[in-house]
């Protein structure tokens, strides 16, 4: 045999220990047949009459003789379908084992959604989701997806804001109330409403006038349509009309300013709520958990109320459409001011959310801050006073809705998980932490994603882009919401779904997914134990309600 020279590269590998020559030759043919071992040396040791076995390790296999064989094409197709089934056993819903009326059901979903998927793949213009929200609501709203899921109990909504629920149309109809008054800026670009018995005072020497006399002045299809535009951001072209994310964010926390008067009022503050409610219920949500500034209400008398006097007047009417609603379910309030705050008023919030709290224990479930995240203070700032809040206080953090990796706003995501939040509003930037993501699942820490929200409010342009896709796509703890669907005059819950259905989640997404997220925004809603099998009941009487109404919509798609 061949006995190869000791050199240095083979010192330090491997040692066989022999007692002689022979078993020491034996011991190197078999490892230069062990494919790690490049070449092998027996070498008498000093002491004890050993032979020491010095050997190299061959390097990774480069000739093509060392090169593992290729998959034949079944063995590939094989392990292609394992590798989806793999995949589509972790998404979102994937867990759901649907009975065979919901398997039925599916068809259809699974029909249509192919359907619009591969006229959007064929041509990217048809594919609605893709669009910007202004460019395609309408289309939307009269599309077969649209139609199955408007009518689809689709559970709660987890993120919304006091004063942008409602339709448009009925924020207009509320200026047809008497006792309105309007005071505008001869440009008409600053504009401010009050309810008064008589005329108020001029602001900044401008007059108030009664809006019913201008109405009557200008014709009410003109003036309707110039009073629409004051409350929402819609235009056709978004794009130009808005510059970048601040500027929108300026647009958007103008409507705040000026429609706050008008909602304030204390007959309309409670109106207004109770058609939220009825417009949500009517869009397939059975509950509300909403977040809120209270502002200071007002009454002809020249009465404010304040707080806990507002909160109040939410849980009468809650009890009035509760009364008229048996298969709804209810709604739960966050009280939610403004990040853009010094201390002493932050110590302030800190005071009134202990109060409503210990006031209205079951309706007040938590407290959270609001308004831009880029342009306010990051929670961090605020960390000490609310470390400082009784257990029973939640919190629902804004978290993660910016574009700025890395900058402060971005680590208030990090600082909302360490607070202990219950769920995370928006956490666009989550894909940018992976201890974030690590501990949302370990926690049950849900993201609410408002997909319109984030497009409307410039942090993506196509929806297909949106984050949700991978937290869809590794079941992570989600819900889909509207955050402020009055203000891109979207419906209640469905253009969310919409959009997070076709858009974000993958094609293979079905009737499991949509199912998912029902079940998740009672799951994750701060509804306790109880109130949660109660819940569930509700919401479960009108699911298999609704899929009887969708298999028998079946002739209508040619199955
Ligand atoms: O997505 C959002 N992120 C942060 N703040 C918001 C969002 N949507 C609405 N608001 C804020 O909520 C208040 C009304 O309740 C408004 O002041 C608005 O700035
Ligand atoms: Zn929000």
């Amino acid at each position: 045999m061949l006995i190869p020279k000791l050199n240095d590269k083979m010192a330090c590998f491997k040692q066989i220990y022999s007692k002689g020559p022979t078993l020491a030759q034996l011991a190197i043919a078999w490892l230069a047949i062990s494919s790690h071992v490049e070449c092998a040396v027996a070498s008498p040791h000093y002491r004890n009459n050993i032979y020491v076995i010095y050997a190299t390790a061959a390097a990774e296999p480069e000739s093509e003789t060392n090169m593992p064989d290729r998959p034949s094409f079944d063995e590939y197709k094989v392990s292609r379908s394992m590798f989806f089934q793999d995949e589509n056993s972790r998404a979102l819903g994937s867990k759901l084992k649907l009975n065979e009326r919901e398997l039925l059901a599916n068809e259809i979903f699974q029909l249509v959604k192919k359907r619009d998927m591969d006229n959007g793949f064929a041509d990217p213009r048809k594919f609605a989701p893709a669009k910007h929200i202004f460019k395609a609501l309408d289309e939307i709203k009269k599309s077969d997806m649209f139609y199955l899921l408007k009518a689809m109990p689709k559970g709660g909504v987890l993120h919304a804001h006091d004063t942008a629920l409602t339709s448009t149309d009925y924020v207009v109809s509320l200026t047809y109330l008497p006792n309105l008054w309007i005071c505008s800026s001869p440009d008409s670009n600053d504009v401010a409403f009050k309810f008064a018995r008589t005329q108020p005072e001029p602001t900044d020497g401008l007059e108030w006038t009664l809006v019913a006399d201008q109405r009557a002045k200008r014709g009410a299809d003109d003036y309707d349509a110039e009073i629409r535009k004051l409350f929402t951001l819609y235009t056709p072209n978004p794009e130009i009309e808005y510059k970048d994310i601040n500027h929108v964010w300026e647009c958007f926390i103008g409507i705040f300013i000026k429609i706050t008067p008008l909602l304030t009022y204390v007959p309309v503050w409670k109106a207004y709520y109770k058609q939220a409610l009825k417009e949500f219920y009517e869009d397939g949500v059975q509950y509300l958990e909403f977040r809120g500034t209270l502002p200071d209400l007002y009454d002809l008398d020249g009465k404010i109320y304040k707080n806990a006097e507002v909160v109040e007047v939410y849980v009468e009417a809650l009890e009035e459409f509760r009364a008229e609603n048996p298969g709804f379910i209810g709604s739960k309030f966050v009280y939610a001011p403004t990040r853009k705050v010094d201390d002493a008023t932050f110590a302030e919030y800190m005071r009134i959310v202990v109060d409503l709290k210990a006031k209205y224990p079951n309706f007040v479930v938590g407290f959270d801050i609001v308004s831009q995240e880029d342009a306010g203070r990051p929670l961090i700032d605020f960390a000490e006073p609310l470390l400082n809040l009784p257990n029973d206080i939640n919190f629902y953090f804004h978290a993660g809705e910016t574009n700025w990796n890395g900058m402060s706003t971005d680590e208030n995501l990090i600082d909302a998980v360490l607070l202990g939040t219950k769920r995370i509003g928006h956490g666009y930037a989550i894909l940018k932490h992976p201890k974030v993501l690590e501990a949302i699942r370990k926690k049950s820490i849900a993201i609410e994603l408002n997909p319109i929200s984030n497009q409307v409010l410039k942090l993506v342009d196509d929806n297909r882009n949106h984050p949700g896709g991978y937290l869809f796509a590794d079941d992570y703890p989600v819900v889909v919401s509207s955050d402020d669907p009055s203000f891109w005059e979207a419906t209640p819950l469905t253009h969310d779904f919409y959009i997070a259905f076709l858009g974000i989640a993958s094609a293979h997404a079905d009737l499991r997914t949509l199912k998912q997220l029902a079940i998740n925004s009672l799951e994750y809603s701060s509804l306790n134990f109880a109130e949660k099998r109660a819940a569930m009941k509700k919401w479960e009487e009108k699911w298999n309600l609704y899929i009887e109404w969708v298999i028998s919509q079946k002739s209508k798609y040619n199955l």
